[in-house]
């Protein structure tokens, strides 16, 4: 058991992990991605595998888990922590603007494009040893265009203005043309060798414009797989979300999760004061379960999580938040269900699932395609899933893809 004093209220840890047996989805999909991770050739073998050929994957798993990725970690935090900084200060700004300039999209892409120049170049000076891939949202052709050098100069400005207030600050003065390569760093492709970063440099871009939830989200891959992750919500309360939300004392807001690999969750406030270790919640009745969807109707179908939801015994009605928050708040128990549905033909990217993928695994939960398949982020920056993403515990993921699985049923015989 495990107290999270942090959040005001105490829950059920789940029991980590347990090697001895691999019949589980959840043991299905590290072995799936240890595999990928570690060979080539080998991928897509979990489901065959039984106890007597546990031993040399054991092997495999702890020595992949073993490699520290401390320090990468830390350079992650940092990143996120300060691209957080400069969006929370842009959003304020953009919330305190009139009506004119709040239909204005300029402020969130001079956020957006700042987060992503700040992230890179963070890395890149945290880490000058390493050899830099990144893969990222974002890409400056428009900066570079004669109807861009406005907002090109605003951003930069607010990248030399961020860096000064930095700790160790130790950066000379930005030109626009050093921002726009920091940014035109994020132009790797990923894949399934060597290590690449994942960014998305402001998640949620719709709930920063309305002044609701959104995230700076940052993941490593190392062959294929994801083995570290930061998610930075600076909008997200310290206490608990959702629909069965208790009365807290705290108001305070700014989360930042982290995860690596083999190493659980922790999520701390944004300013670094307090951390505490997190764990997806243990329910196991739906009906004490509730579940986060998009707040955009347009990203996920509204009308098949209601009605997944119904099948299964969700009574509680859905929690609606923007960006990879959902993820974050899933982590510490906050709901106990994601789904994702988006609209058929739309190709999902890893960005958008890579960091809060591993912060949800690593605090004992579970991310699936909607036919219970792992997540693959090897395949360059798209992520090719089975119609959506389902995110639960390990109680509940067995009904909940047979409730999926209906339901799409019977959508497919209604058309
Ligand atoms: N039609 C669509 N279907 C599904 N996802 C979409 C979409 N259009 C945009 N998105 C993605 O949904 C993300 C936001 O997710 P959510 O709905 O959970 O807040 C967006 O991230 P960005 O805001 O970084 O562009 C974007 O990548
Ligand atoms: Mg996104
Ligand atoms: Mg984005
Ligand atoms: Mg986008």
């Amino acid at each position: 058991m495990g107290t999270q004093s942090l959040l005001g209220a105490t829950r059920t840890v789940v029991a980590i992990r347990d090697w001895s047996c691999y019949e589980s989805i959840r043991k299905k999909s590290i072995i799936t991605t240890t595999f990928s991770a570690f060979s080539s050739s080998s991928t897509k073998r979990s489901s065959s595998l039984c106890c007597h050929r546990c031993s040399p994957l054991k092997t495999i798993a702890s020595s992949y888990s073993s490699m520290s990725y401390d320090k990468e970690l830390d350079a992650a935090k940092k990143a996120a922590t300060l691209a957080a900084r400069l969006c929370q200060k842009v959003q304020k700004a953009l919330l305190q603007s009139d009506v004119h300039s709040k239909s204005d999209k300029s402020p969130v892409t001079v956020a957006d494009y700042g987060s992503q120049a700040l992230v890179s170049l963070m890395l890149q000076r945290e880490l000058p040893s390493e050899q830099f891939s990144l893969v990222a949202e974002e890409d400056s052709g428009d900066l570079r265009k004669e109807s861009g050098q406005d907002t090109l100069k605003r951003i930069t400005e607010l990248v030399n203005d961020t860096l000064a207030n930095e700790q160790s600050h130790s950066f000379s003065t930005l030109t626009t043309d050093d921002v726009l390569k920091a940014i035109d760093n994020g132009k790797s492709e990923g894949g399934s060798v060597g290590r690449h970063w994942v960014l998305d440099p402001i998640d949620g871009t719709k709930g920063f414009v309305r002044g609701d939830q959104y995230a700076i989200a940052l993941a490593l891959l190392h062959e294929g797989k994801v083995v570290l992750g930061v998610l930075a919500c600076p909008n997200l309360p310290l206490a608990t979300i959702g629909s069965n939300q208790q009365h807290s004392s705290s108001n305070e807001i700014g989360c930042l999760f982290y995860a690596k690999v083999g190493n659980g969750t922790y999520m701390q406030t944004l300013d670094g004061s307090t951390q505490t270790k997190v764990n997806v919640s243990a329910v196991d009745n739906p009906e004490e379960a509730s579940f986060f969807e998009s707040y955009e109707a347009a990203h996920s179908s509204h009308d098949l999580s209601s009605t997944i939801a119904e099948k299964l015994g969700v009574k509680a009605p859905p929690v609606r938040i923007d960006s990879q928050a959902k993820y974050g708040a899933l982590s510490r128990g906050d709901g106990a269900i994601y789904l994702r549905f988006p609209n058929k033909g739309y190709r999902e990217k890893i960005w958008d699932h890579a960091a809060g993928a591993i912060v949800v695994t690593e605090a004992g939960g579970i991310v699936s395609d909607a036919a219970g398949n792992p997540l693959d982020f090897s395949k360059g920056k798209f992520l090719d899933v089975d119609t959506g993403i389902i995110v639960t515990n390990q109680n509940l993921m067995p009904s909940l893809l047979k409730a999926v699985k209906e339901s799409l049923n019977e959508k497919a015989s209604s058309l």
